[in-house]
């Protein structure tokens, strides 16, 4: 099997992207880890996959983490598929469409309304979302949302103290959290500025997080700590935030590095 990729980045969150309508691969969660291995693979964060859509303008976009977990949102990977195609698109995963337009040296997305509702983000029982009773060592209180996948949110003095290496996949794996979920830490400079970091669900801690920003976002404005407008601040980079009608606007960096070709069998 010979099968064409390319590699990009959002601010560092990368990516292998498989065009599924020139090369077909079925991709099961031990072939996704074969490619995503920094070791033996070619090595991502996540692997995406575009395939044909019927609606008019739009594509197909399904996101594997390098664990092999398929997931609904992947923000960064997002930015890249107009860069990729060389024009606006909307790019439909399974969290519903986005529009994505090509801005200098990247792309605006579209990321929709958050979502705070304790059964949509999931959890596994009735808490208040803006504040949940919960702590691991230093984090407390954080904010649960879905913004297309689920995000928790601590807001922190110093986000370099945080141990995120060893808490994040603690409370990754922890059962209030049935479908698992990504952590990002955060902490305000001021109303318009955010620096936070990410410990993301089934790739661990990476260099950006899109969504992760837009639910640092999201969950600032609901703390009434943001204005409509904020850069967040990800150790690869900046992306600006906008709320407008409810709706969060992410703008920011996506890069192609090379396009491969992977052949053989995968025995993962
Ligand atoms: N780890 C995330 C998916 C990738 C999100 C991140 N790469 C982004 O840019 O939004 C999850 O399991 O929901």
């Amino acid at each position: 099997m010979t099968i064409r990729f390319t590699k990009m980045h959002g601010l560092g969150n990368d990516f292998v992207v498989i065009d599924g309508r020139r090369d077909s691969i079925a991709l099961d969660a031990g072939t996704v880890r074969a490619i995503a291995d920094r070791r033996t693979g070619v090595g991502c964060d996540q692997l995406i996959q575009l395939a044909d859509h019927p609606q008019a303008g739009s594509i197909a976009m399904r996101i594997f983490n390098a664990d092999g977990s398929e997931v609904s949102a992947c923000g960064n990977a997002t930015r890249c598929v107009p860069v990729l195609l060389g024009h606006d698109v909307t790019v439909v995963t399974a969290a519903g469409p986005l529009v994505a337009k090509l801005s200098d040296g990247g792309a605006a997305v579209d990321m929709g309304v958050p979502d705070f509702t304790w059964d949509r983000i999931p959890l596994a029982y009735a808490m208040d979302t803006g504040s949940l009773p919960v702590g691991w060592e230093m984090l407390e209180n954080p904010v649960a949302l879905s913004v297309g996948n689920p995000h928790l949110v601590f807001f922190v003095d110093d986000i370099d103290a945080v141990p995120l290496d060893r808490l994040g996949p603690q409370i990754e794996q922890d059962p209030l959290f049935p479908e698992r979920i990504n952590v990002n830490v955060a902490s305000v400079t001021d109303r318009r500025d955010v620096r936070m970091r990410t410990w993301e669900r089934g790739a661990g801690l990476t260099r950006a997080c899109g969504t992760g920003a837009c639910a640092t976002f999201a969950a600032g404005r609901r703390r009434g700590l943001l204005d409509d407008t904020v850069r967040l601040t990800l150790p690869g980079g900046d992306l600006m935030l906008a709320e407008t009608d409810g709706r969060l606007l992410m703008t920011g960096a996506a890069v192609r590095v090379f396009d491969g070709t992977l052949s053989g069998d995968f025995h993962a």
